[in-house]
């Protein structure tokens, strides 16, 4: 894995998730062909943050003092830049309302605790002083996980300022444990950096989320995130051995690092719970030997229902399966291919020759100790013959990885074209899948063709489970021209796949995380008992509520708290 250690990215410029410049962005562009699919695109660009406009700070200079006492001066922002870096998080509306300068929602101030007891300091002044306090890992959240929420008190009463907790200065190792294999980290630290720690003992945590260059230890331990070769090294919650974390009423510790059965295992209570339980200030992960070898190769199967037998047949029957596996489906597999120029239609002729009229390709990467990888194949070859798959071969699979970080990058390029382009993921068991997947993309594509903007809308499965396995969609369409008709486009378009979802049975999010976006079907989930012991556990470690309002519990007087904007 030594070469993630390199996979970092510049600053993260406002509207975008890179600046263009930066040596680590592949330069790309739409193909004339999308454009056309579209129907047409008018190219956007996004007005410069100067016009944005920053109302002046709401947090009382008694509050500020507060929190330079708690941290250092030097780490408290009220300043504009500070405040326009911290608007939101990176999902497609978030990035919509920056590019536009509509509605761009912003914190009072930015302040950058230093250690644990500098977190606890800050959650004491926001206790003392009734401001809100939203934690800020690396601002991934396409959920609305960081979205600055004021928020209202327990009376119901408004609250008057919020605060974004940035906690990229807590990015050290506290401490590796090579005979039991786990390592101590602080929040901050993000994907590139938490292998370049790693690096030197010959060590990975092999968690790789597409967000891995931004995304940070604390936000994957906070939103249950799954890396994509979750296959084999595990989702986030399998890697958590113990956690601290800074509540409003004092220091929580959960998990001891072996299993016991010392009552409810509290770690399952932490992780996953968005900043709205507690601060994590310190995570122990299982990390395992860095593999030295790294085998990918691309596969095609006659449909995509012949692929998902496979991947299941994986999930289920094969000893070893592999590492990782991501499944297209049709459509998916058409624009993949169709987008890698020469290459990529004489790879779709060899594939439509050698495996029929709806191919479905699938990546099947294998990582591990030298001379491992080869035996780890030889187990999944049986199921790949008897479900009729064809090798395309080492070179995509291995371009694959190459590129596996792209999608964020090629996400600024169509904005720029003037595409909406988003992805909604769930999950469900494997009876249930076909008919899920059926369900979204139908209400995708009845939604954006009922703004007049016939979409593409394809998807992959790329998380596989003994009893079943994620679907993830990407919608691209032509993006309404009138910045608030283009919000109201995804909008409609997500409020229906989440629809879609709760009625075809699958779960609101498998990784994305509830944040403020899924929290209206959160209940439908998890019932009115489990929403109601979310709020009590809310209740006794966050009384006034100040941590992260509207985000996995409902406040107390309803949506978000204080009209900062409507929930898409
Ligand atoms: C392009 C793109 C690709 C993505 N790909 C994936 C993927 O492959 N897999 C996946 O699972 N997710 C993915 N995501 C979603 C996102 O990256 C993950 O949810 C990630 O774990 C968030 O990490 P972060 O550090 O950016 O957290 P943030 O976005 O900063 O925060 C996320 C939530 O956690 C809370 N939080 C952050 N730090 C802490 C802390 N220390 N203590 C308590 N609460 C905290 C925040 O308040 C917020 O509610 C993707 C997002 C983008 C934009």
């Amino acid at each position: 894995m030594d070469e993630l250690a390199h996979a970092g990215l510049g600053p993260r410029p406002f509207a975008r998730w890179a600046d263009p410049e930066d040596a680590a962005v592949p330069s790309s562009k739409v193909p004339v062909w999308l454009v056309r699919r579209l129907g047409g695109l008018t190219p956007s660009p996004a007005v410069p943050v100067s016009d944005i406009p920053v109302p002046p700070s709401a947090l009382p200079s008694a509050a500020t003092d507060a929190l330079r006492s708690a941290v250092g001066a030097a780490h408290v922002g009220t300043d504009a830049p500070a405040r326009l870096a911290h608007a939101g998080g990176q999902s497609y509306l978030d990035l919509l309302r920056r590019r536009t300068g509509v509605e761009v929602a912003m914190p009072d101030a930015v302040v950058s605790p230093g250690s644990h007891a500098e977190v606890a300091a800050v959650l004491s002044a926001a206790g003392e002083h009734g401001f809100s306090v939203v934690p800020y890992g690396g601002g991934t959240s396409v959920v609305g996980g960081v979205e600055p929420v004021r928020g209202t008190a327990p009376d119901g009463e408004p609250r008057r300022a919020v605060v974004t907790l940035d906690l990229s200065r807590m990015d050290a190792l506290v401490g590796v444990d090579e005979v039991s294999r786990t390592a101590t980290f602080q929040p901050g630290v993000t994907g590139p950096r938490a292998e370049a720690l790693l690096a030197p003992y010959g060590l990975t945590l092999g968690h790789v989320p597409q967000s891995f260059a931004r995304a940070t230890i604390g936000g994957y331990v906070a939103t249950r995130s799954a890396g994509q070769a979750s296959t084999g090294y595990g989702r986030l919650d399998d890697l958590v051995v113990a956690l601290r974390l800074a509540t409003p009423v004092g220091e929580a510790r959960a998990g001891t690092g072996t299993p016991n059965a010392a009552g409810p295992d509290l770690r399952a209570l932490f992780v996953g719970s968005e900043g709205a339980f507690g601060v994590v200030t310190e995570a122990t992960l299982r990390v395992r030997p860095a593999p030295a070898e790294h085998r990918y190769e691309l596969w095609v199967f006659p449909s995509f229902e012949r692929g998902l037998a496979a991947v299941r047949a994986f999930a289920q029957d094969c000893p070893r399966p592999p590492d990782v596996v991501r499944l297209s489906d049709e459509e998916e597999t058409r624009t993949t291919l169709a987008t890698q120029g020469a290459a990529g239609r004489a790879l779709s002729i060899y594939v439509r020759t050698r495996a029929g009229r709806t191919p479905a390709v699938c990546v099947l990467g294998w990582e591990g100790a030298a001379g491992t990888t080869s035996d780890a194949r030889s187990a999944a070859l049986p199921v790949l013959r008897a479900h009729d798959a064809i090798r395309v071969g080492t070179r995509a699979g291995q371009a694959w990885r190459r590129h596996r970080f792209a999608g964020p990058h090629q996400r600024d390029v169509l904005l720029d074209a003037g595409a909406l382009a988003e992805t909604v993921e769930t999950a469900t068991d494997w009876v249930n899948l076909p008919h899920l997947y059926d369900a979204v993309r139908t209400a995708l594509i009845t939604s954006l063709e009922g703004c007049g903007t016939p979409p593409m809308v394809f998807a992959h499965v790329s998380h596989i489970y003994p009893t079943g396995a994620s679907l993830y969609f990407t919608a691209l369409a032509r993006r309404l021209a009138d910045p608030a008709a283009a919000v109201a486009q995804w909008a409609d378009a997500k409020a229906a796949a989440s629809e879609a979802i709760r009625a075809a049975g699958g779960t609101i999010t498998h990784h994305h995380a509830v944040g403020r976006t899924h929290l209206p079907y959160l209940e439908g989930e998890i019932g009115p008992v489990g929403a109601r012991a979310l709020a009590a556990v809310k209740a006794a470690l966050d009384p006034a509520g100040i941590l992260n309002p509207g985000v996995l519990v409902e406040p107390p007087s309803g949506a978000g708290g204080d009209g900062v904007r409507p929930r898409e």
